[in-house]
Order: structure tokens, then C-alpha cells, then sequence
């Protein structure tokens, strides 16, 4: 079963209530045939769906087409209506369907041009415009002012393009999915319109999920949820170790809660958590989410979610196509929005490969460097945490503070890691992939790739802890003669953000990788008789 990944999201509830009428036709149709299983009504059901929004749009478009006035004889149209008793000629003047049906194409035009500007690509039907500026966030959709005001304290003066399309997007209530470069926004573009839609606190049970693939990715979202939110007393939870020691969790509200896919689902397994009235779901990093070893519990997630009116919508820097298959096959009506080109790192990490010969070169190129230039943060990802760990012995005892971060230090430590990153006490922070993903750390100036990245996803994500928010970066990878096979995929990563690639490196053949995690010697300039 977890091999096809058609289980997944088996048994998700058809929108009954958004496609009412649609669902009435359909029900018609199929009679009360018992036999019909979930999964194959809910396949045919979409099917319907998309039949149903597909033909009337067509069908109204012909009939607007002929009973429009063509132009150039609206002295016709002008002589019949004088003869129109005078309340009748009023309702006309109000409703003229062929002014309508030219301002709207002026604003599909004028929409057009401003995605162009901003590098967003679009699809889907009756897409909203994009945001112009966040006072549109009062205009149009009555956002209350504590919102405005949060956005103007933390200094954000424009939307980014992901906020300009996906905030009206979610705000007309459709669900979707988004790619954007890393460091681009996307953690406002989606808690900004979860604030906007739920108004105000209730004690209605649990209206909002955000899952993130990581303790420390979900512990920064919720501390950004709690900034937009500020002024306004919504209860923004994260899903803790301490949380879910409760017993009974069957009669907890809050208005937001943020958890790891594990930490989730033994709360609604062990502690009869219930989320069936969750309006939002958002899966952050969703690539991530969907693959192996999470997704069943995604499965599990998206399943107990089970409110006909939910809006689910996928976050990610990349978004293979299989995750898009996918996620098709339960969403409603969904929008893709896409800024730039799919799957490119940001164009604000310059980045660069070195030939470190060996593992050994490697460490006396990371010392060399660090003697010429140190310019922290610097972040240095290795590819396990044996590795980490090898690594940061090394580093220790010279005079660089350096610290290290993997799966094998407790909850506190790892967050001291962060934090003291953060704060600037530690300069170079040594990582497993533990934190390649999400986490926003302000400012990092270089990311050194110290092991080859174990997928060209991995490698966008690792180097976009650097270039965030506008701000420049630099990446440096360090290639050995056993990671060449593999340089190819990151020069066409590196080629598709503008960075200059040796022409021996762009001829290579391209090879199909999985998950390049080649057996390396350990990290050591010790000579041999030296080492315990
Ligand atoms: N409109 C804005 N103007 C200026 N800065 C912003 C704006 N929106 C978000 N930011 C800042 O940009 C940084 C990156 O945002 P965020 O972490 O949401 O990026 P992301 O797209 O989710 O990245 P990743 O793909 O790595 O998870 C954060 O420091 C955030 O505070």
C-alpha cells in the first residue's frame, strides 16, 4: 500500500458544501449504489467537477458572445431603449453587460501585466488579482488594522510576489499550490490570510493546522504566526513535547496549531485530538512532507481533516511534479501559483563549486578559507551527523566560535544551537539537514556545502538559508572525484539562477540520481599515527 501513492488521501471528502449543486447532479446520477467505494466516487466526482465548471464557463461565454452588442452599433441599442418605459431603461443603464465584460477584460489584461512584472505564473480558473500594496488587505478584503499595523512593525513595506498572488487567492477561499524562491515570503502568504478569514477567537476546537517537516521549522512558525497576530487574542499553539503528554486532548481548542506530521498524528491517535473542524490546512514544504518516510502521515493528517469546507494549500521553494500529481487529485478548483521558475535557487546566492580533491582537502580548504576571509554567519552543511559531530571536533579548538546542530542533541540544545546563531554567539553553525529547510536565519553571508548535497532539492534549500529577504548570499561546494557524477545537476541549478558554470562541468552526461550519500573517510588533519 505505501508504495502506490494513490492511498494517499484515500477517503477525502468530496466539497460538498462549496460544489452543492454539482454534488446534487452527481448524487442524481449515481443513485444509492452501495457498492460505489470512497475513493473511486471521490475520483469521479472531481471528474464531474471539472466537467461541470469546464462547460458552463464556455456555454455562458457563447451566450454572451451573441446577445452582446457588437461595437459600432450602439446607436441600435440607444434608439430601443428610448422606446423602454423610463423604470425599465433605469435597470439598464445600471446592467451593461458589454461595460462589464470590457472592464474585465481590462483587468485581466492589466493583472496580466502585473504578474509579468513580478515574475508570477499562474494557473487555474477566475484567478484573483494580485495584491497591489497591504493597505489593499483593508480595501478589499476589511482586514482588521492590527494586521497592518503588525506588517508595517516588522518593516514589510511591499508584499513579495508569492504574497500578491496567494494572499487573494486564499482570501477568495481556493485552495493551492505555490512555489516560491526560498527566503521569499511564503510563511506570510499563508498565516496572513488564516488571520484575515478567522476574524477573531472562538473556542470552536482547532480552526487551523500548519504542519511543518521539523521541530525547529515549526517553532519558527509559530513565533511568526504570533507576530502578525499580535493585538488580537488568538490562541496560536505549538504542537510541544509537553502538549502532547496531555491524556485526554478530545476538548482542546485553539485557533492555530502548528506541529510536525509525527507529533500530530499521535495526538489524534493517543490523544483523540479532534481536527475535524479545521478550516485550514497548510502543508509547508510539502515536497518534503509527501516523501517517504512522511508521507502516511501526511495521509493520516489530511484524512482526519475532515471538514467539507477545509482549503488546503502546499508551500514549498520545490514542488516536484509528482507532489503537483498528487496533491490535483484532492484538491478543489486549485490555483498554481509559481514565482520565477519552478525548482531554481534564488537568484541572490552567488554560488561556486571547488574541487577539494579528498574528504582531506576539503577541511584544509575550509581552514584556508576561513584564515584569508571568515565573514559570519556562516553556515556549513554536512551530509549525516557523525559527520557534524567529526567536523565540529575539529573546529572547536581554534579560535572561530563555532557550534553544530543534529537529531542526536536534545529539544533544548538544538534550540540553543539556533538561537545562539541568531544572536550572533555562535559565527559558524555546523548542520545536518536538519535545518536546510524553512529556517530563517537573518543575514547568514556564505553556506558551505562541506559534503555534496544528496539531491539537487536539497542543495536549493541548503544554500537558501543565505540570500533571504532581499539580501545577498554566497554558496560554496566542495566536490570530491566520487561526487562528479552528480555536478552536473547542480551546474543546471546554478546555470537556471545566472551563475557562471565551467563548460566541462555543463558537458557532462546527466546522470538520474536518488540520494547521493557516498561512504566518506572521516574528517581528520591529523596524521594517521596520531589519531586514538
Ligand atoms: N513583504 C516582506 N517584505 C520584507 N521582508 C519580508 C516580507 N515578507 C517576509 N519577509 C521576511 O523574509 C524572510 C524570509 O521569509 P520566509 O521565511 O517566509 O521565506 P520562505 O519563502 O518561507 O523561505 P523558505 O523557502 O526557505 O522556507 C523573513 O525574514 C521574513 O521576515
Amino acid at each position: 500500500m505505501a508504495k502506490d501513492p494513490s492511498f494517499l488521501f484515500a477517503g477525502v471528502h468530496f466539497n460538498k458544501r462549496k460544489f452543492a449543486s454539482d454534488f446534487a447532479r452527481f448524487e442524481e446520477k449515481q443513485g444509492t449504489d452501495d457498492s460505489v467505494n470512497t475513493s473511486s466516487l471521490f475520483r469521479t466526482a472531481v471528474a464531474v467537477q471539472e466537467k461541470v465548471i469546464v462547460s458552463p464557463v464556455k456555454k455562458r461565454k457563447r451566450r454572451g458572445a451573441t446577445s452582446d452588442p457588437v461595437e459600432g452599433f450602439n446607436v441600435f441599442k440607444s434608439s430601443k431603449l428610448e422606446s423602454d418605459p423610463p423604470e425599465e431603461r433605469a435597470e439598464k443603464d445600471e446592467y451593461d453587460p458589454s461595460k462589464e465584460k470590457k472592464e474585465l477584460f481590462r483587468q485581466m489584461e492589466h493583472d496580466a501585466v502585473f504578474r509579468k512584472r513580478y515574475n508570477i505564473h499562474v494557473s487555474g480558473a477566475n484567478i484573483p488579482s494580485p495584491l497591489q500594496d497591504f493597505a489593499e488587505l483593508k480595501t478589499r478584503y476589511g482586514c482588521k488594522p492590527y494586521i497592518l499595523r503588525n506588517v508595517s512593525k516588522l518593516g514589510y513595506k511591499e508584499p513579495t510576489p508569492i504574497q500578491r498572488q496567494i494572499i487573494p487567492v486564499l482570501l477568495s477561499g481556493r485552495e493551492c499550490f505555490a512555489c516560491a524562491p526560498t527566503g521569499s515570503g511564503k510563511t506570510m502568504a499563508f498565516v496572513c490570510p488564516i488571520l484575515v478569514k478567522l476574524k477573531d477567537a472562538t473556542k470552536d476546537g482547532i480552526r487551523a493546522v500548519i504542519i511543518s517537516p521539523t521541530k525547529e521549522l515549526a517553532a519558527q512558525t509559530t513565533r511568526e504566526c504570533k507576530k502578525l497576530a499580535k493585538g488580537n487574542k488568538f490562541r496560536i499553539k505549538l504542537m510541544t513535547k509537553t502538549l502532547i503528554r496531555t491524556p485526554d486532548l478530545s476538548n482542546f481548542h485553539c485557533d492555530i496549531l502548528i506541529s510536525t506530521p509525527l507529533r500530530l498524528r499521535l495526538a489524534v491517535k493517543k490523544r483523540k485530538m479532534d481536527l475535524s473542524r479545521v478550516e485550514y490546512l497548510v502543508l509547508d514544504e510539502s515536497d518534503k512532507l509527501f516523501e517517504l518516510g512522511l508521507v502516511k502521515q501526511i495521509d493520516f493528517i489530511v484524512k482526519v481533516c475532515s471538514n467539507p469546507a477545509i482549503v488546503r494549500s502546499l508551500f514549498s521553494a520545490t514542488l516536484p511534479d509528482f507532489v503537483e500529481d498528487l496533491a490535483r487529485t484532492i484538491m478543489h478548483d486549485a490555483v498554481r501559483v509559481i514565482v520565477g521558475r519552478k525548482n531554481t535557487a534564488s537568484e541572490l546566492v552567488n554560488q561556486k563549486l571547488v574541487f577539494a580533491g579528498s574528504e582531506e582537502g576539503k577541511l584544509l580548504a575550509l581552514r584556508q578559507s576561513f584564515a584569508e576571509r571568515l565573514n559570519p554567519p556562516v553556515l556549513i552543511f554536512l551530509q549525516n551527523k557523525g559527520r557534524a559531530k567529526e567536523l565540529y571536533e575539529e573546529l572547536v579548538f581554534s579560535n572561530i566560535r563555532v557550534g553544530v546542530i543534529h537529531s542526536d542533541l536534545s529539544q533544548m540544545q538544538r534550540e540553543n544551537a539556533v538561537d545562539d546563531f541568531r544572536a550572533g554567539k555562535i559565527w559558524v553553525l555546523i548542520a545536518t539537514d536538519v535545518i536546510a529547510r524553512g529556517m530563517d536565519f537573518k543575514g547568514v553571508n556564505c553556506v558551505i556545502n562541506f559534503d555534496f548535497p544528496d539531491s539537487a532539492a536539497a542543495y536549493i534549500h541548503r544554500i537558501g538559508r543565505s540570500g533571504r529577504a532581499g539580501r545577498r548570499g554566497e554558496a560554496i561546494t566542495f566536490y570530491t572525484e566520487e561526487d562528479i557524477p552528480y555536478l552536473r545537476n547542480i551546474a543546471n541549478v546554478m546555470t537556471a539562477s545566472g551563475c557562471e558554470v565551467p563548460p566541462w562541468i555543463l558537458s557532462l552526461p546527466k546522470k538520474k540520481w536518488k540520494k547521493h550519500r557516498p561512504k566518506r573517510v572521516s574528517i581528520s588533519t591529523k596524521p594517521e599515527d596520531q589519531e586514538e
